[in-house]
């Protein structure tokens, strides 16, 4: 019979357990000593045993033994905690759960990400953060500059490896983190839920969604509650000076309501309104209702009077006449979020948008642009129809019904209404939106046309439109104006770079209070492509940077003075007619020449000409620019 050969065995063979007959080995290793014990476990422990018994006189039991009492220690230890903690837990914290489908969960992992007691933590999640151009301008702590090495070959500006150099943001990973705020110990349980989600057509998914538990010592919440306020400050600390555009969330997230209903597209940097140019007195109006409708006490006012507390403005006008421009200047000066909408999203409707109107916030500008366009349909009346049909001939009696027409008929009305689910919104949906009973009450809504005639007059009635903007090409005071502001000289660039609070400087509240550790870093504007230095590059490489004109190289990049500059924004302004261009036109024509004041007004003439051929075939393609 074959005999199994294992290492157990060649042990077993060579250190055979001692005779029972050894009176001192067997009082040590009585019956139920942890050898024995150890060996009916774990096959062959009694063979390795001896041999490091008899070998180097090391009774490896000993060892085994602490081990297995230090483990149940550690289990029993950890059983019993959990049930003290458990027991703490429900009597004696608090704590506040946020769901990520809140912007407060942002909010808060932003501010976490921040902590320097969270980044030390040895459990961290990487993200890589998206940032605007604007966010990276004010990171960027060198300035690039545009070189032309000894043999006059331009060296561009590359951002190949800017992805390389973007730092990621680390935040408390999945699962249980400590820290101390304000000399509070908060706990914080960051974990993924799956939600069974019903989606569209009758189908349905599992979908992730994070909830964030905040908990501390205590039976009051007050602490978490001040910490998320403090983490909602920190947050809007950097976005006091910028303008947020949001825009309905993903048909998905929309169905869970509530403020992630809307989300964040954009921040850029407020708009001054003075770069708006237009007639004072206009701008002065608009801002001076809506600083009047914005007022607290106004809300009271309208109320007393049953007065339904909304404001409607039309900006109407051509093509880049600063509709949209005024807008965002007005968002920048009542420190307002701009929600944009677009009725011609195919998988908007008329409930949604309903429910997005009713999850704004109490104050913000609600844009519809192009409202002409959006293919808003009015139902037709009976009559209306009855009349269509007449017209077209298509009227007759219910026995000139023939099987043919009938299927006929029937594909038209399946077609139709594709075609009407498509448009999604109906003028009385959006009228009824705008200002039905149950619409949204406080926020400011801007609609932008380039055809008020097109419009309905449903649509634009008063309580409906409130206040109505007229928007033109650009008489010559506007010329001269966009003119001088295009060629201001730029005051240095400020840079307000705030200090990470790092574990020198731990205290990020110094932020939050008015004795903020805040750097303000002064650097000069943004360089020119060295259009000088290419000058004395070689000839090709100065007409491939400088682009034409050579006569007025010396002029280049000149610090005009303020009289300098209004003398020539005058002999510019006398070229070009009034009210022919619209200010995004000539913007476009100066921004060609945005470091050449006087190319421009040697260059407008021919411009001016060239367009007024253009505008007068009526063509698209333009032969001057
Ligand atoms: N009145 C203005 N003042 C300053 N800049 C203007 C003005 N009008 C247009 N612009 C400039 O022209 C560009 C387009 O302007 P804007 O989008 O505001 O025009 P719009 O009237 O909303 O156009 P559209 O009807 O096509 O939407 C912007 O870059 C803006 O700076």
């Amino acid at each position: 019979m074959k005999q199994r050969v294992g290492i157990g065995n060649i042990l077993e063979s060579a250190f055979p357990p001692r005779s029972a007959g050894n009176a001192s080995e067997a009082a040590a290793l009585p019956g139920l000593s942890p050898t024995t014990l150890l060996e009916a476990f774990v096959p062959g422990y009694g063979a390795i045993h001896r041999f490091l018994l008899f070998s180097f006189g090391f009774d490896v039991t000993v060892l085994v033994s602490l081990g297995v009492v230090l483990w149940l220690s550690g289990r029993i230890f950890r059983s019993v905690w959990t049930i003290i903690y458990a027991t703490v837990a429900s009597n004696y914290m608090a704590e506040i759960t946020v769901s990520s489908t809140d912007e407060i969960h942002a909010h808060l992992i932003a501010f976490l990400a921040h902590q320097y007691k969270i980044n030390s933590s040895r459990r961290l999640m990487a993200e890589t953060p998206s940032k605007s151009a604007w966010e990276l301008d004010n990171e960027d702590t060198e300035t690039l500059e545009t070189t032309v090495d000894a043999k006059g070959n331009i060296k561009w500006l590359n951002f190949s490896n800017q992805e390389a150099k973007s730092q990621p943001r680390f935040t408390p990973a999945i699962g249980s983190h400590n820290f101390w705020h304000k000399g509070t110990y908060f706990q914080l349980r960051r974990k993924e839920v799956a939600m069974f989600d019903e989606l569209g057509g009758g189908g349905a998914a599992f979908k992730d969604k994070e909830l964030l538990t905040l908990s501390c010592f205590g039976r009051s919440t007050e602490p978490i509650k001040k910490l998320i306020q403090h983490a909602k400050a920190h947050y809007h600390l950097g976005h006091n000076a910028k303008t947020v555009i949001k825009r309905p969330a993903p048909k998905d997230m929309r169905r869970f309501g509530g403020r992630g209903s809307w989300v964040k597209i954009a921040e850029r940097p407020c708009r001054p309104m003075k770069t708006v140019v237009l007639d004072e007195e206009r701008k002065m109006d608009v801002l001076a209702d809506i600083n009047e409708y914005l007022n607290p006490a106004t809300a009271r006012w309208y109320a007393n009077r049953g007065i339904p507390y909304r404001r409607g403005y039309l900006f109407y006008g051509p093509p880049g006449t600063g509709k949209t421009s005024l807008t965002f200047a007005l968002a920048g000066v009542f420190g307002l979020d701009i929600h944009v909408v677009s009725l011609l999203e195919p998988t908007l409707t008329e409930e949604e948008l309903g429910m997005l109107f009713t999850n704004l916030p109490a104050r913000c500008i609600v844009l519809l642009e192009d409202i002409d366009t959006a293919g808003l349909i009015r139902e037709p009346s009976e009559g209306e129809e009855e009349g269509k049909k007449e017209e077209r001939g298509e009227k007759r009696s219910e026995k000139d019904w023939n099987v043919v027409d009938l299927t006929k008929a029937l594909k038209k009305a399946n077609q139709l209404s594709e075609e009407e689910k498509k448009k999604g919104i109906s003028l009385s949906g959006l009228l009824n939106i705008i200002d039905g009973v149950a619409s949204h009450e406080g926020r400011v809504l801007v609609m932008t046309t380039n055809h008020p005639e097109k419009l309905d007059e449903a649509l634009i009635r008063p309580g409906r439109v409130d206040h109505q903007v007229a928007f033109g090409n650009a008489t010559q005071l506007q010329v001269k104006e966009l003119f001088e502001r295009m060629y201001t000289n730029d005051l240095p660039r400020t840079k307000l770079i705030i200090t990470h609070p790092s574990s020198s400087s731990p205290d990020a509240d110094k932020i939050m209070n008015k004795n903020p550790n805040v750097k303000v870093n002064e650097t000069l504007t943004p360089p020119l492509t060295p259009t000088n230095s290419l000058a004395n590059g070689s000839a090709n490489v100065n007409r491939a940077v400088v682009g034409h004109n050579s006569k007025n190289e010396k002029l280049k990049d000149e610090e005009l003075s303020p009289d300098e500059l209004s003398e020539i924004a005058a002999r510019f302004t006398k070229q070009v007619p009034d009210d022919m261009f619209s200010p995004a036109e000539i913007q476009g024509f100066l921004l060609k020449r945005k470091k050449d004041p006087r190319r421009a007004v040697l260059e407008v003439g021919v411009w001016v000409e060239g367009m007024r051929e253009v505008k007068r075939r009526g063509g698209k393609v333009v032969t001057v620019q």
